[in-house]
């Protein structure tokens, strides 16, 4: 019980905001589970109310997972009021300034007890992020491919694998799949998934009590390396150094390191370039937005693994309105459920408006044709007449196709209506625009930094 409340909790974590998470999951404790029945308490009324309304389904749903049967979930008051268990056994996990959980339980080679914990809370690896609910579309079909290829010959394919994306896009997700894999087929195998600001912390932690020995025998005897959000480590002079080595003892041992970062590695700011270039010495690859199609399908899948069957409708809706990433997408998809049980409604547009209310006008406000031709036209130093007008310099038609593309991808219009906007183009010429930036932007991470940035500029 206390195994599946700390992976809960960890899941939980990474799924809410922090205050969402320290508000209501945090404070609640497992009691006791018998026979398919595991109560949870809560400290006081108010706090029972609000789980009881807003997570009973989720926490049930991962229950059921865990044990792989039904499980009844009873939420009770606490009368002891005691520590929650998690709390108990591991320090609370951290939470990076993304709002990211960091791994699931803090540590450091100081306080770790390898020999003698369970295999997978040594990992840090989550058990649900696997390849199997990981949905592919041509957002990160190259990214899976190359995470399965690693994930079938650790060490020897692409060494290092590094994936860079926006946030929320899978990063996360992807190398958690892949030590899940390789844990399952070698179960021997020393594997070791941390979140950079960890290991930033880790770092000081061997700094302080001068155990820098312990650090480096830790993290050079690992079979693989998975470390997430590696930009991190910008402008941290000793971490990188100790990063660096750990990094030439284990690729030199042919052991698997894989990293991510929201950016490629020539654009991470404040790193030194002896890194930078072994970043790139393997295999970089991105995780871009994911594309409507790929949006519904997500939908649909985490609606069905939370036992609620959405309409195809509800889904079109809700991911041709949400576009970023897909952790606001299952954001949205937790206010739909949590609104209409509370409601007692069957889940219809109507409802999906109502639940997404403050979410939906803020979208509609932000972007417009206008503000991209605007955004994008201060970004090129050009004239927004520019993005209307019938010259053609490549100084000028550049940024327009760029806008072409964005209004293509961040509104609701069709291409007549922005060949329209543009100036009265017709809708071939915007639908060219549109084709051209996407095969750049898949060829040249250049490309797509530059509309990343525009992309969030534009969302604000
Ligand atoms: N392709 C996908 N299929 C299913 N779930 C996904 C997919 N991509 C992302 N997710 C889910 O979206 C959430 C956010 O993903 P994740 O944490 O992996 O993002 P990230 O790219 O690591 O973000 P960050 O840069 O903030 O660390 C997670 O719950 C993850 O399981």
């Amino acid at each position: 019980m206390e195994n599946f409340w700390q992976t809960c909790s960890a899941q939980l974590e990474l799924e809410l905001t922090p205050q969402q998470f320290s508000a209501w999951i945090k404070p609640l404790v497992a009691l006791d589970y018998e026979d398919g029945k595991l109560r949870i308490a809560a400290p006081n009324r108010f706090k029972l109310d609000m789980v009881k309304s807003q997570f009973a389904s989720r926490i049930t749903a991962l229950a059921c997972q865990y044990w792989e049967a039904p499980i009844e979930v009873q939420f009770v008051l606490d009368p002891k009021n005691k520590k929650p268990v998690g709390a108990a056994s591991a320090p609370a996990p951290a939470v990076n300034g993304n709002g990211m959980a960091a791994p699931m339980i803090s540590s450091s080679p100081d306080n770790m007890n390898i020999a003698n914990s369970p295999k997978r809370e040594q990992s840090r690896i989550n058990p649900d992020l696997t390849f199997d609910s990981f949905v592919t579309g041509k957002a990160n079909q190259l990214a899976r491919a190359a995470a399965i290829q690693v994930a079938n010959n650790p060490g020897v394919s692409y060494n290092p694998l590094f994936f860079y994306g926006g946030v929320g896009l899978g990063k996360t997700h992807l190398i958690h799949a892949i030590g899940n894999q390789v844990m399952a087929d070698q179960p021997g195998a020393r594997i070791r998934y941390i979140h950079a600001e960890q290991y930033v912390r880790d770092v000081v932690t061997a700094y302080q009590r001068k155990g820098f020995d312990d650090f480096k025998h830790y993290y050079h005897s690992l079979d693989m390396l998975l470390i997430d959000d590696i930009q991190f480590f910008g402008g941290k002079s000793r971490t990188q150094e100790e990063f660096f080595y750990a990094f030439e003892a284990l690729i030199a041992a042919k052991k698997q390191i894989i990293i991510t970062s929201d950016t490629y590695p020539k654009e991470i700011t404040g790193m030194d370039d002896r890194l930078i270039s072994r970043f790139d010495s393997g295999l970089t690859v991105a995780i871009e937005p994911p594309e409507l199609e790929m949006r519904v399908a997500i939908l649909l899948k985490k609606a069905q693994s939370d036992g609620v069957t959405l309409s195809d409708d509800v889904a079109f809706f809700v991911a041709k309105h949400l576009r970023s990433n897909v952790r606001e997408l299952e954001g949205a998809l937790r206010k739909i459920l949590a609104y209409s049980r509370f409601h007692g409604r069957e889940i219809t547009i109507d409802i999906v408006k109502e639940a997404l209310k403050d979410l939906l006008s803020v979208q509609n406000r932000q972007i417009s044709v206008e503000n991209i031709q605007k955004t994008v036209a201060d970004f090129f130093n050009i004239k927004v007449a520019d993005m209307y007008s019938k010259r053609r310099p490549a100084n000028i038609a550049r940024p327009r196709q760029i806008a072409m593309y964005l209004a293509k991808e961040l509104t609701q219009k069709s291409l007549p209506e922005i060949g329209e906007l543009f100036g009265g183009r017709d809708h071939t010429t915007v639908l060219h625009a549109v084709r051209k930036i996407a095969q750049d932007r898949a060829k040249s991470p250049e490309v797509n930094h530059e509309l990343h940035v525009l992309e969030q500029t534009l969302k604000g």
